[in-house]
């Protein structure tokens, strides 16, 4: 057990799924997972432990915002075992080409946050995928019609008044979202494999949003792509 998580030893699998939201969490556990057992509550930051396709996988809450993510993932890579995470969140997307419902593949995430530069000394490092999940779920997401591989950008701020997605747009970020960065980052400090697989859930310059029909299909694309890919590494 640790502070965050009340999973005893060995209940958690070293592949794990990571929604920002728990009720994602649940709904992954009672739609995807055989025999799912749920391992944690404190802070109704839920977390199961089942087996997909006789293949034993976690499924892990982690809250919106890098630092609530960083609380999560520590204690899943330090002490819990955990070895391959995937992140399965929505976005909001910023170019022409993404469009509601459609799945990002996020190769690179970059930040407005500070948070990394602590550990670099204030250098620049390059969040990214790790290259073997990425792969599997390109193959996996072969199949659906509309998908992009590319750079996300993981923000501090979700209602932002500032210029940012100008300058973001102009870099070729498909999309925002709010801790995919701050999972590679930890990932790539522990030696870990991260990817984080993303439904396009509203468009942050048309204002665009899902609806509730459209919701349910892309974010069951999405953990299909998640869960190949775990299978496959
Ligand atoms: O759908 P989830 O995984 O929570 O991800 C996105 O949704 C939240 C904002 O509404 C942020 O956590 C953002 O990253
Ligand atoms: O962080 C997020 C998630 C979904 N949509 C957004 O605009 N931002």
């Amino acid at each position: 057990m640790s502070l965050h998580i009340g999973a005893q030893k060995g209940e958690i699998s070293e592949k794990i799924l990571l929604p920002g939201d728990p009720l994602r969490a649940k709904w992954v556990a009672e739609n995807y997972l055989d025999g799912a057992k749920q391992y944690n509550s404190i802070r109704n930051m839920f977390g199961y432990t089942g087996t997909y396709r006789g293949e034993r996988i976690s499924v892990q809450g982690t809250g919106m915002g890098l630092p609530s993510l960083s609380i999560y993932v520590t204690e899943l890579f330090n002490e819990h075992g955990v070895e391959s995470a995937i992140r399965i969140g929505t976005c909001g997307a910023i170019q022409e080409k993404t469009k509601v419902g459609d799945l990002i593949l996020a190769m690179t995430a970059s930040t407005d946050s500070n948070i990394n530069r602590r550990f670099t000394n204030g250098l620049d490092f390059a969040p990214h995928a790790d290259f073997g999940l990425l792969q599997a779920a390109h193959e996996a997401s072969k199949k659906f019609d509309r998908v992009h591989v590319g750079g996300v950008s993981s923000m501090d701020y979700f209602y932002d008044e500032t210029d940012a997605n100008e300058k973001l747009i102009k870099h070729g970020v498909l999309a925002l979202e709010m801790e995919a960065s701050q999972l590679y980052s930890i990932a790539a400090r522990k030696g870990k494999k991260a990817l984080a697989v993303l439904t396009v859930s509203d468009h942050v310059i048309t204002h665009e949003a899902m609806d509730a029909d459209a919701r349910e299909r892309t974010l069951n694309d999405m953990v299909e792509v998640a869960l190949a890919a775990l299978s496959a590494n």
